[in-house]
């Protein structure tokens, strides 16, 4: 899969969600089908988890190469990641590499990543995922693992709040059969440019995506953006 230079610049979307709607689940069938999109590799502080292979899922850093990348200005955006157990951040050279080759680009993240992000490519297309319904998120989090009670409510209480999130992103994608979402996600990745004066109101896709109401609430930052 490569980019065509002749049709300018690739689009960079920005995918992200209250945890448990679906994301990985979303972009790892992007990648079962081959979608014709870029995957950013996100730096991590993590310890690799078994079958997880360096420079594909992740680039496992230490944190003083983590600190260093901060420093050098070499992370488009980076966060703390389930409360500061990690940090986590877009390594910026490759996303600009595959955008210049006129690829489309996907960065899937927390939406502290998604903020930083807006500060800095507001030309990029913000995409929401959404539930289906409220019941169904709390199923896909809770049907996950078996983990205690006051963790599935921590983690409720964190969904309600990312829910709210909508209305700072240009379109919402609600997740209802993963193959379709992930359909949607790759014409959204090739979609119409994005004009400035959309900005603000509703945007003209070419999907029955459900277009956010209002994105003027923006101004949310990030502690995590490097610039
Ligand atoms: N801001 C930001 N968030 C990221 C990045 N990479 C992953 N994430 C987010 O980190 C969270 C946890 O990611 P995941 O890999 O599922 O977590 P883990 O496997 O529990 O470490 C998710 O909300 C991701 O969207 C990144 O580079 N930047
Ligand atoms: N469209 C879908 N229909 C049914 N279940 C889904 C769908 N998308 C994701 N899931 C399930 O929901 C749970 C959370 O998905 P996951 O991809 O881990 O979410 P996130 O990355 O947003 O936290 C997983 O058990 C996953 O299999």
């Amino acid at each position: 899969m490569s980019g065509d230079p002749a049709h300018g610049p690739g689009r960079l979307m920005v995918l992200a969600g209250p945890s448990g709607v679906g994301k990985s689940t979303v972009v790892a069938e992007l990648r079962r089908i081959r979608a014709p999109l870029w995957f950013s590799v996100s730096a991590t502080t993590r310890a690799a988890r078994p079958g997880e292979v360096d420079g594909r899922d992740y680039h496992f850093v230490s944190a003083a190469e983590f600190n260093r990348m901060i420093a050098e200005g070499e992370l488009l955006e980076w966060a703390e990641i389930h409360g500061g157990m990690h940090r986590s951040g877009t390594p910026r050279a490759p996303v600009d590499e595959h955008l210049a080759a006129g690829e489309p680009v996907l960065l899937e993240l927390d939406l502290a990543g998604a903020r930083a992000v807006r500060g800095q490519r507001p030309d990029a297309l913000f995409v929401f995922l959404e539930p289906p319904s409220w019941e169904v998120l709390v199923d896909r989090l809770i049907g996950r693992g078996t983990e205690a009670t006051e963790v599935v409510d921590r983690r409720l209480a964190t969904a309600r709040e990312e829910l709210a999130a909508r209305s700072e992103f240009d379109v919402a994608v609600v997740n209802h059969d993963v193959g379709e979402t992930a359909r949607r996600l790759v014409e959204l990745s090739v979609g119409p440019p994005v004009d400035g004066a959309e900005r603000g109101g509703p945007r003209a896709v070419p999907t029955d995506s459900s277009p956010a109401p209002d994105r003027s609430a923006s101004g949310a930052t990030s502690a995590g953006a490097s610039e």
